[in-house]
């Protein structure tokens, strides 16, 4: 068995605080990286049809190897399993199998089975322990940590949640290594992200890195998991709840989630593809505001298109919705029931410049639909 290397990060949250592992070979040492944060014997793996062909019988060796059973359901993959009926399915299969509050269940896969795992850990006996093991890159970077949890509504994305912290994270970027490239490209963009909302610094070394992170560099790999897990660990600490500076990590997605939205959660827009031509949007504004320099709105468009990543809705238009154009009124629709929407006024995040982001809620609707249709034309 290869010995595990990691470094330890831990989100300071008072008595929900937790450790967040990044390193190599996570998996195949999971039963003794787990075993202090069980409290039983028995653990429940929710996962999905690719990663558990791929990783789950390294998992559950690796706790069996430590007395550890483990009892997995394996769901089907994609966006649509962030659904009610699939929440009920996980529901149903800790219940069959007589958990109790004392039970811990481990999110295995990328933001959806994280997203919907955590939702259930939340809410079934009223909340039980979990572990997230996330097997994306952008399950590494982003969704694995700070405890959104939750699934989509006929009505848009993550519409029914909670807030449900992890016990553990192991981030074990062995795993990338079957991961598809184009899931690769969508988790960078929320890498992306983290430069673009405070870290100029931390974008001109990707500027730099980009490729190596792509083409499997592990050191280039790690580090940006690092960077990108200490960026969310020190917001969601300082704002749990999203009052207020967690909003910036909504960086691109009140765009994005529209997006998803119209483009129907079928595999036609991943959500990191969203949320590139979504920060395309968000800078593209903020320019045409006079907030932040058309060369930064530019330099952020060459950014994503030059490792491959869509910048425009012509990609969402051509992949989702047959060629045909998106409309600016049934975007908007789905941006009124933005989470960040109160009082009828929707909180924008908007920049003054690379690694300048911040909330803005003076932007007037009428100006964002102008801008929407240019930006559709
Ligand atoms: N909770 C949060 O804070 C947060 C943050 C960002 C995104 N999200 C959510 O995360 C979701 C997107 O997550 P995602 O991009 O990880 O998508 P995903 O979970 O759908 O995984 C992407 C694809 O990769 C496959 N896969 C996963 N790991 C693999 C591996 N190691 N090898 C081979 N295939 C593998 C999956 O089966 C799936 O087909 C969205 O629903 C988004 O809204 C949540
Ligand atoms: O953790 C957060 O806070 C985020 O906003 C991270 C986002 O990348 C993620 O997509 C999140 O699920 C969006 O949440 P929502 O509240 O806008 O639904
Ligand atoms: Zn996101």
């Amino acid at each position: 068995m290869n010995k595990e290397t990691y470094e330890r990060l831990t989100l300071d949250l008072e008595d929900r605080s937790y450790d967040i592992l990044v390193g190599e070979n996570l998996v195949t040492n999971a039963g003794s990286l787990v075993r202090p944060f069980i409290k039983q014997d028995r653990t429940f793996i929710i996962t999905d049809e690719n990663v558990a062909r791929h990783h789950l019988p390294t998992l559950e060796a690796a706790l069996r190897s430590k007395n550890i059973e483990s009892h997995a359901l394996i769901l089907p993959f994609g966006e649509q399993t962030k659904s009610f009926a699939q929440l009920d399915r996980v529901i149903d299969f800790l219940l069959k199998h007589n958990i109790d509050r004392k039970s811990t269940l481990i999110a295995f896969g990328g933001g959806v089975i994280g997203d919907l795992a955590g939702f259930a850990a939340a809410v079934v006996m009223r909340g039980i322990d979990f572990i997230q093991i996330p097997t994306t890159l952008l399950s590494q970077v982003d969704s694995s940590v700070g405890g959104k949890t939750g699934i989509n509504t006929a009505r848009g994305k993550n519409l029914v949640g909670s807030f449900h912290q992890p016990k553990l994270v192991l981030a074990d970027t062995s795993l990338l290594e079957t991961l598809p490239n184009r899931e690769l490209l969508a988790g960078y963009a929320e890498v992306v992200k983290y430069g673009l909302i405070n870290d100029p610094q931390f974008f001109d070394w990707l500027e730099d890195k980009a490729h190596k992170i792509i083409a499997g560099d592990i050191s280039a790999r790690t580090h940006a998991v690092l960077v990108s897990c200490a960026a969310k660990a020190k917001i969601v600490a300082l704002d749990e709840k999203e009052s207020g500076a967690r909003g910036l990590l909504n960086l691109g997605h009140t765009f994005g989630h529209a997006l998803e939205a119209e483009a129907g959660y079928n595999g036609s827009l991943l959500h990191g593809e969203a949320i590139s031509i979504g920060m395309v949007m968000a800078h593209d504004l903020s320019a045409e505001l006079g907030l932040c320099s058309e060369q930064d709105a530019q330099t952020v468009r060459a950014h994503f298109k030059n490792i491959g990543l869509p910048i425009s809705t012509d990609y969402v238009s051509s992949n989702a919705l047959g060629g045909k154009k998106l409309e600016v009124s049934r975007l908007m629709d789905h941006m009124s029931r933005d989470k960040k929407v109160s009082n009828g006024r929707l909180t924008f995040v908007m920049t003054k410049g690379i690694g300048q982001a911040y909330l803005d809620n003076a932007v007037d609707m009428a100006v964002v639909s102008d801008f929407m249709k240019r930006f559709i034309a």
